[in-house]
């Protein structure tokens, strides 16, 4: 190579930074308009900036435009921790993280999803989860979805106490990093709530089988009751005395 030649290697490298500059800035800027939304949002009234209906949009268009080397899961786990984090700004919140089964995938799927600049704090079981979310102004729990718990933890959902507001994973589970099933709870967010799916508690003898066109998230059977926790597409309860206790938006390549 003589003096005159480009250097590839060097030209592409200038590419890089030209890119790592722009997302940068870009990232910065994103953070001044975030600073207006906060002015015109009245987060104080539910104490929480979290927006599912919202993310939920954010991330099938995401999914949608998604193409090349970068891989998709990388991509989601960026905007997560970007949507998380100024989801952090707005309001600050402590993440709740189911910690007795599986300990170490819950903490993965959570740090996917809030990154490390929202708190966690763990507990033993689901039913902690939820008290402690009741107990915040606007603290998010995360749940395993276990389909055969110790407890019936949903009971306690539902009316003006903590729901279910999400799904995870978003996207299809085949082969995601952070593929624990889980539920996010949150204290009521009026209309940023998504239901295209609702769940539902549903409290029976234990004699009628699976219910039509629901997935049955979880199971527990005592003392002659059975509770279960369902999922049904819209907003029509599945039997007569389900309890509706939240909903989410679809996930991406999901069944229901
Ligand atoms: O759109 C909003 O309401 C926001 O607060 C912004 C934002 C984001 O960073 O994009 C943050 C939190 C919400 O859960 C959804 C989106």
């Amino acid at each position: 190579m003589t003096d005159a030649s480009p250097d590839p290697l060097a030209e592409i490298r200038r590419e890089i930074d030209r890119i790592d500059e722009a997302m940068h800035l870009l990232l910065m800027e994103r953070g001044a308009v975030i600073d207006r939304l906060v002015s015109v949002k009245r987060t104080s009234e539910t104490g929480s900036a979290f927006r599912p209906a919202r993310e939920a949009d954010m991330m099938r268009r995401l999914a949608s435009r998604h193409q090349g080397r970068l891989p998709l899961a990388t991509a989601e786990h960026l905007w997560r921790t970007i949507i998380a984090t100024f989801t952090h700004v707005q309001a600050p919140f402590t993440l709740h993280v189911e910690q007795g089964a599986d300990a170490l995938a819950m903490h993965d799927l959570a740090r996917f999803h809030v990154g490390f600049d929202v708190p966690l704090q763990g507990h033993g079981t689901a039913s902690r989860v939820v008290a402690a979310v009741a107990g915040s102004t606007g603290d998010l729990g995360l749940v395993r979805l276990d389909p055969a718990p110790v407890a019936a933890w949903w009971e306690t959902l539902g009316g003006d106490g903590p729901q279910v507001m999400a799904r995870l994973p978003f996207f299809g589970a085949n082969g995601h990093p952070a593929s624990a099933p889980a539920l996010v709870i949150a204290r009521p967010l009026g209309e940023a709530g998504v239901r295209e799916i609702t769940v539902w508690a549903v409290s029976d003898d234990g004699e009628g089988g699976a219910i039509d066109g629901g997935e049955t998230l979880a199971t527990v059977v005592r003392n002659g009751r059975r509770s279960r926790l369902v999922a049904v597409a819209g907003g029509e309860a599945p039997v007569a005395g389900a309890v509706a206790v939240g909903g989410y938006a679809s996930p991406l390549g999901a069944r229901t």
